[in-house]
């Protein structure tokens, strides 16, 4: 059969609202056989590389070059920041307490909304998540990629895969799907009141880097609205901080291959601040809903060496808002928002042939 049945319901079944929270996802192991398998399904996807030249090119260089080359390197790297005790990855380990504390603060409002967690790429899949929604009788579906500012790379990649999964049920939900949240007052707060923590315990920098991750500038040109979705953001935070535009910068990390990227880099920035009188130097990553491998390796660990071999002297990176309560608060309200008019229904029992069922069987 091409569609698979909605197996666990049954006519008259209470439907219910489901919300997918997804992430980008993470290897299953810091180890270079996982980061093969974990590397091929990220780089393969057409939404975060698109080649200028033809895709058997792109194929030939993926499986000819950098999966011979990446793993090794990218497995030490996630070696550094994997949690041995248990957690694993910590994209992976905050994704889930996100996911826990999010379901958590649905129930203690009385919030009757069932919640599922997926990773675009890895485990568990998107695939996975759907279908646990659906053996919980979900006809209403929100997505929310945890991706506060959209990118055609990042979010557009998690619609597709959930269109694609969609493709073979028969019955398909009712489905909405979170663009972006790079403006909202309850994102910009959280930032907020997180680095005025911050500052309450490491003082106020000379210059703040709000740094996101990049993506080539040719994506900008090409309509991409990520860059000016970064700096929304960044203009937004600092209004609420009360930063001038001489003490904060925006700037990009994460750069991979040789063509251009968003500018300025963050690596080059941290390079050249000490020189310019800058010496005392505090980090953001406000792209990033959970910190990962980007952030507590190639930020806390990486670009701080690069700032204080160039003469800076004081550093620190202020984490990503994870599970922090005024995040949980935030991101259950963009839940609650975008799922008002279903939750104003009353509860659906739209099935008019119950009892001409009861009779057939
Ligand atoms: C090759 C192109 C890449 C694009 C475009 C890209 C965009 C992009 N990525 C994130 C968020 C994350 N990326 C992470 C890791 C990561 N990113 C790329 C490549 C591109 N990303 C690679 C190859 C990797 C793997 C690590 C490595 O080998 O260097 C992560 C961390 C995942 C983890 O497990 O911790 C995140 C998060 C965004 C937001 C974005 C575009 C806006
Ligand atoms: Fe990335
Ligand atoms: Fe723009």
């Amino acid at each position: 059969m091409k569609y698979k049945n909605t197996t666990a319901y049954q006519h008259g079944d209470k439907l219910k609202i489901g919300v997918l929270l997804v992430n980008l996802g993470t290897p299953d192991a810091p180890t270079k056989k996982a980061l093969k398998i974990y590397l091929k399904e990220f780089l393969s996807d057409p939404r975060v590389v698109e080649p200028t030249f033809p895709r058997w090119v792109w194929w030939l260089i993926l499986n000819g070059i950098i999966l011979n080359i990446r793993p090794k390197r990218s497995a030490a790297a996630y070696a550094s920041i994997w949690n041995e005790a248990g957690a694993g990855s910590p994209l992976l380990a905050i994704s889930k307490q996100q996911h826990q504390a999010i379901s958590a603060e649905l129930n203690n409002n009385n919030i009757e909304i069932v919640t599922e967690l997926a990773m675009r790429y890895g485990n568990p899949s998107i695939k996975s998540g759907l279908e646990k929604l659906k053996v919980q009788n979900v006809d209403r579906l929100l997505v929310l990629p945890l991706y506060p500012q959209y990118s055609a790379s990042t979010t557009a990649s998690i619609f597709d895969a959930v269109s694609s999964e969609l493709q073979s049920w028969r019955l398909i939900p009712e489905t909405r799907f979170i663009n972006h949240y790079h403006d909202h007052a309850g994102y910009i707060d959280a930032l907020a009141h997180s680095v005025k923590n911050h500052w309450q315990v490491h003082g106020q920098p000379d210059q703040l880097l709000m740094s996101f991750h990049g993506v080539p500038k040719r994506y900008l040109i090409n309509g991409d609205p990520y860059h000016c979705e970064c700096h929304k953001t960044g203009r937004l935070l600092a209004e609420k901080l009360g930063l001038n535009k001489d003490q904060y910068r925006v700037t990009f990390q994460s750069i991979f291959g040789r063509e251009e990227w968003l500018k300025p880099y963050t690596m080059d920035t941290l390079k050249a601040l000490p020189a310019e009188g800058n010496k005392h130097v505090q980090i953001i990553c406000p792209g990033f809903a959970s910190d990962c491998l980007e952030t507590l390796e190639e930020i806390a660990v990486e670009n701080k060496g690069y700032f204080i071999e160039a003469g800076g002297q004081e550093f620190s990176y202020i984490p990503a808002l994870n599970d922090q309560p005024d995040h949980i608060k935030f991101l259950t309200k963009l839940v609650t928002e975008h799922t008002k008019t279903w939750l104003n229904q009353t509860p659906i029992d739209h099935c008019e042939t119950k009892n001409l069922f009861k009779n057939m069987n």
